[in-house]
């Protein structure tokens, strides 16, 4: 049944491969069966994968310290966790979120795109494309538990679940802030955030480079419930099991027809969006307002 509706992303087996190479590359797969729950327990260096309480529901914990900066081997670990999940018929349903304290996730690891040549930009922004759209269309249901900060790629992760739920804290902010950065949101980006709060709210949240507090963020429609940090998991539980009360297939062809054209905008011109993040980034002006933004990161430290 689920194998009539599974969406599939056409690179697939490409990417397959380049996750493979980046495996290799990380040393050794590190996936460890463990605990009473045998293969359905797996962990990588950063990723954590184990049964929730309510079985075919993964809890995935992102534990890449101190920010969830989503670097290159982060990247290629989240995505091997994803697929395995997929392929597991046991899963219907995933719940993401942070194992670091106070932030989900600080978004696309900023030392990933500095400083580095246009090889790596291009092999780095490729795994974020695959990412978005292995989540994007994802047959699982998706669910953020959003648990601290989460800025720019962080938010766009958060974007791609069917719900999120934030912690009311003030450290909990959400949004696309790249313009903060002086870089610009990619058009697919922008789709994921348009499709969510709709055309004018995201165009004034682009320029802005708004980062919502809880309440603000929840009003805009950027997550659909805030609820206190220790009721943030239990929530999610709670919202997956409505969801998974719905049969898959129906929901799984709904979710297609929702999120298909914005995915194959982004699939159509992949190489087309890879070859123009790699001149926007190498620009002198760009790496110099990133130079800047990260020297002001760690100044705040002081
Ligand atoms: C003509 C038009 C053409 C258009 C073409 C378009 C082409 C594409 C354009 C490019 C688009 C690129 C898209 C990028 C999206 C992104 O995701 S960029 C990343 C944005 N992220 C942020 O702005 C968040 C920055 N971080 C923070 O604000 C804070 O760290 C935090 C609120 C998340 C957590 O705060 P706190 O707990 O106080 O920790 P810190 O002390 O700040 O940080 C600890 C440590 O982590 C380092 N760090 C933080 N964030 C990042 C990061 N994103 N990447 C790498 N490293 C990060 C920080 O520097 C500290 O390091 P040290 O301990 O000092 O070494």
């Amino acid at each position: 049944m689920a194998l009539a509706v599974r969406m599939r992303v056409p690179c697939r087996a490409l990417l397959c491969a380049g996750a493979q190479l980046r495996g290799a590359a990380l040393g050794r797969p590190e996936w460890a069966a463990g605990g009473g729950d045998g293969a359905r327990r797996f962990a990588s260096l950063r990723v954590l994968v184990e049964p929730g309480a309510e079985g075919r529901v993964a809890v995935m914990k992102l534990k890449n310290p101190p920010v969830n900066s989503l670097s290159l081997d982060f990247l290629t670990e989240f995505l091997i966790s994803l697929e395995k999940l997929e392929n597991d018929k046991a899963f219907r349903g995933v719940v993401i979120t942070s194992d670091c304290p106070n932030v989900f996730s600080a978004g696309l690891d900023l030392r990933e795109m500095y400083g580095r040549n246009p090889g790596h930009y291009a092999e780095y922004w490729k795994a974020v494309q695959e990412l978005w759209l292995r989540l994007y269309l994802s047959n699982l249901v998706l669910v953020a538990a959003i648990n601290g900060s989460c800025p720019a790629g962080g938010c766009l992760m958060a974007l791609t679940s069917d719900v999120r739920i934030l912690s009311d804290s003030p450290k909990s902010v959400i949004g696309l802030n790249e313009t903060l950065l002086g870089i610009v949101a990619p058009f697919w980006f922008k789709d994921t955030l348009v499709n969510t709060i709709g055309h004018r709210a995201s165009e004034r949240a682009l320029q802005l480079g708004l980062l919502f507090p809880p309440a603000e963020a929840l009003q805009v429609g950027l997550v659909d419930h805030v609820v206190p940090e220790d009721q943030v998991q239990s929530m999610a539980l709670s919202v997956m099991a409505h969801w998974l009360a719905i049969p898959d297939h129906a929901r799984q062809l709904t979710k297609a027809m929702m999120r298909k054209a914005t995915a194959d905008r982004l699939i159509k011109q992949r190489e087309a969006d890879i070859q123009n993040f790699v001149s926007f980034i190498s620009r002198d002006s760009i790496q110099k307002s990133l130079q800047i933004y990260l020297e002001k990161l760690k100044q705040k430290k002081g």
